[in-house]
């Protein structure tokens, strides 16, 4: 006797993938014929049917519906980013945490702000980026500073959820990421290397268990596209002036030079921080132009 249950791709290994099951149980499961078939081919993070026959070999049966499926290597069903600013080398920018945040709603996923390397500034320095961060903790960003918040992290992931890591170049990534693991529940082993040598070299993804959910172990972004953001919907991304924008006197209001807009009137009580909304304009010009800033590439 057949029986199905569900669970989610932790992992792909030379043509098998590795499922953790609703139960907790993990299954190398081997995927059916049928999708090579479809063209479609299961991602880590999928959630996805599985039917153990009378032999008890696993086969993937079925992809159950991905809300996403982002970054490289590709994740699907990214629910959460860990978003790394460093404090310096690379500089602290919030040009570049804008582009960032901007890039993530778009794609509808919530950010998590950590802090990295504020061990190599002075106090004065950490007090100004706290400052900084303090405007983007109120609009609904939750922000994290190293060493003594990872368990904090940690705390935050819920069931099922699916986190991957994002910063620019040299941020500090992999230095978080290697901190979490030490703290993580490993429930695998690692799994041989020789099996997964191909013609060429692909970036595997795996995902480990963190808090209640996962999180990817390969850094899934430190460049960025917003050029395929539409124009006029922007705004929309920018999460204060969506929730603000209510209160524009025109639907669709795009916040330049219209009569009763709402966001201008928080902007000059310094409800809204200025730098966002010159963040705002900028990138209304990278897009019209379909240009991308050099430090995004
Ligand atoms: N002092 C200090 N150094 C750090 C911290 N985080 C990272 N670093 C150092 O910064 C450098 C870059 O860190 P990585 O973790 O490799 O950065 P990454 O984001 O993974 O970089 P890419 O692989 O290029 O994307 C390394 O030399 C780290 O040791 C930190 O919190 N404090
Ligand atoms: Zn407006």
């Amino acid at each position: 006797m057949t029986k199905t249950e569900e669970g989610t791709v932790v992992g792909l290994i030379a043509g098998f993938y590795d499922v953790e099951l609703t139960s907790g149980q993990r299954v190398r499961t081997r995927a059916r014929g049928v999708f090579r078939q479809k063209k479609q081919k299961p991602a880590v993070g999928d959630h996805v049917e599985v039917q153990v026959d009378e032999k008890g070999t696993s086969y993937l049966v079925k992809i159950l519906p991905r809300i996403n499926r982002i970054g490289r290597p590709a994740v699907a069903n990214v629910s959460h980013v860990l978003l790394v600013i460093s404090a310096v080398q690379p500089d602290f920018s919030l040009q570049l945490l804008d582009r960032f945040l901007t890039f993530f709603s778009w794609q509808g996923v919530n950010v998590s702000i950590y802090l990295s390397k504020s061990d190599l500034i002075s106090k004065e320095q950490l007090e100004k980026i706290k400052t900084d961060l303090a405007y983007y903790q109120k609009i609904g960003y939750p922000v994290f500073y190293e060493a003594q918040d990872v368990e904090k992290i940690i705390q935050t992931i819920k069931k099922g959820e699916i986190w991957t890591l994002a910063g620019q170049s040299g941020a500090g990534k992999s230095t978080l990421l290697n901190k979490l693991k030490k703290d993580a529940n490993q429930l695998t082993g690692a799994i041989s290397m020789s099996l997964n040598r191909g013609k060429h070299t692909t970036r595997q993804v795996q995902l480990f268990s963190l808090g209640e959910g996962f999180l990817a172990d390969t850094p899934g972004f430190s460049s960025i596209d917003l050029t395929p953001i539409k124009l006029n919907e922007l705004c929309n991304y920018f999460v204060e002036f969506k929730k603000a924008s209510v209160k524009c006197k025109f639907r669709g209001c795009q916040h330049l030079k219209e009569p009763g807009c709402e966001v201008k009137l928080l902007l000059k009580e310094g409800k809204i921080k200025q730098s966002r909304y010159d963040d705002y304009l900028a990138m209304r010009t990278e897009i019209s132009e379909g240009r991308i800033p050099e430090y995004l590439k």
